[in-house]
């Protein structure tokens, strides 16, 4: 390097003095290897925050170059893991020395997954948005992961007064207090006529965070994800032939749900996992009836946890 470049970040004096929370890089293209938990070690597409704070109020500013090359480093020799996320952020300090003592990176990729279809075996692949982030403070490493989940929603409500205008059509054709042909009616229930109304439904979208235990060492992207679909019970399908479909509607018909009910199952599963140590879960129902959302938030409810907002 020619020695007569000037070195701005390390030769100048800020215009203005003062400590800074966080200063770094976001959008950073990356591809990188992740090893998540119980899945074979598998390229992602990532875009990348790398952040530490600046400490000296009179320093013109931190070592950009070097964050983006300990990720590079990382993108191109290893592969993601809790280990190699914990090595990232100490190295994002001890490259930053007198500068920095905390430190932040976050990880934003679609993860895909094959997903079995409900009846007829038939498999396809769903990408699940899912972030994972480190932070290095007060000597303590904390490790952050988001998976968003697909699901469908019907409302309970609207089921409810469609099941009543099917009593009021009932009522019409057969009479309060006729003897009925049982393959009449069996007929007349297979047409439009008899089921007159259908309840709303609606792609929704559950997105949960969670605060990983020290003892949990592999990202456990496909348990949250099974956990979440588990409770729920109606996930976005990828596959389906028509035995899947009419699945899939009796489930829907049997797990109603207002953005409550998801919200409560999901707080409710959640809490039987002894590795998330905290969690924070938006639920958002993209509603078919209404041009606005139904949106429920939660969180586990600890001293100095997550905050619903
Ligand atoms: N700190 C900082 N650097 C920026 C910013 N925008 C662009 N850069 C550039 O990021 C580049 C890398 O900065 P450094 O890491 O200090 O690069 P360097 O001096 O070659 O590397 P070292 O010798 O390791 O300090 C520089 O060319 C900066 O001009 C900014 O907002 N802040």
């Amino acid at each position: 390097m020619p020695t007569s470049m000037p070195d701005i970040a390390n030769q100048s004096a800020a215009q203005h003095e003062g400590e800074l929370d966080w200063v770094g890089m976001s959008e950073i293209e990356v591809p990188i290897m992740i090893a998540a938990k119980d899945e074979h070690e598998r390229a992602v597409s990532a875009r990348v925050e790398a952040f530490v704070n600046l400490t000296q109020a009179k320093a013109k500013g931190i070592h950009m170059s070097r964050l983006y090359l300990l990720l590079d480093q990382l993108s191109t020799e290893g592969s993601l893991t809790k280990e190699s996320l914990t090595q990232l952020l100490n190295d994002f300090i001890d490259s930053h020395e007198e500068l920095s003592d905390k430190a932040f990176v976050k990880f934003t990729f679609d993860y895909h997954m094959r997903r079995r279809s409900l009846i007829s075996g038939k498999q396809g692949w769903k990408a699940y948005p899912v972030t994972i982030i480190g932070y290095f403070a007060e000597g303590q490493i904390t490790t952050e992961m988001q998976v968003d989940v697909p699901y469908s929603s019907t409302c309970p409500c609207s089921a409810a007064l469609a099941r009543q205008l099917i009593q009021q059509a009932f009522s019409e054709k057969f009479g309060e207090e006729n003897a009925l042909d049982a393959k009449e009616v069996r007929q007349w229930l297979g047409t439009t006529e008899g089921i007159v109304a259908t309840p709303h439904s609606q792609r929704s979208i559950a997105e949960v965070k969670v605060k990983l235990a020290d003892e949990v060492t592999g990202f456990p992207i496909t348990d949250i994800v099974d956990t979440v679909e588990q409770a729920l019970k109606t996930p976005v399908q990828a596959a389906v032939k028509r035995e899947d479909e009419q699945e899939f509607a009796r489930l829907n018909g049997q797990n109603l749900m207002f953005c409550e009910d998801a919200g409560r199952r999901l707080k409710h599963a959640l809490n039987q996992i002894p590795g998330y140590l905290d969690f924070w879960i938006r639920v958002n129902h993209y509603e078919s009836l209404h041009a606005h959302d139904a949106v429920s938030v939660s969180t586990k409810g600890i001293a100095g946890g997550y905050r619903a907002y």
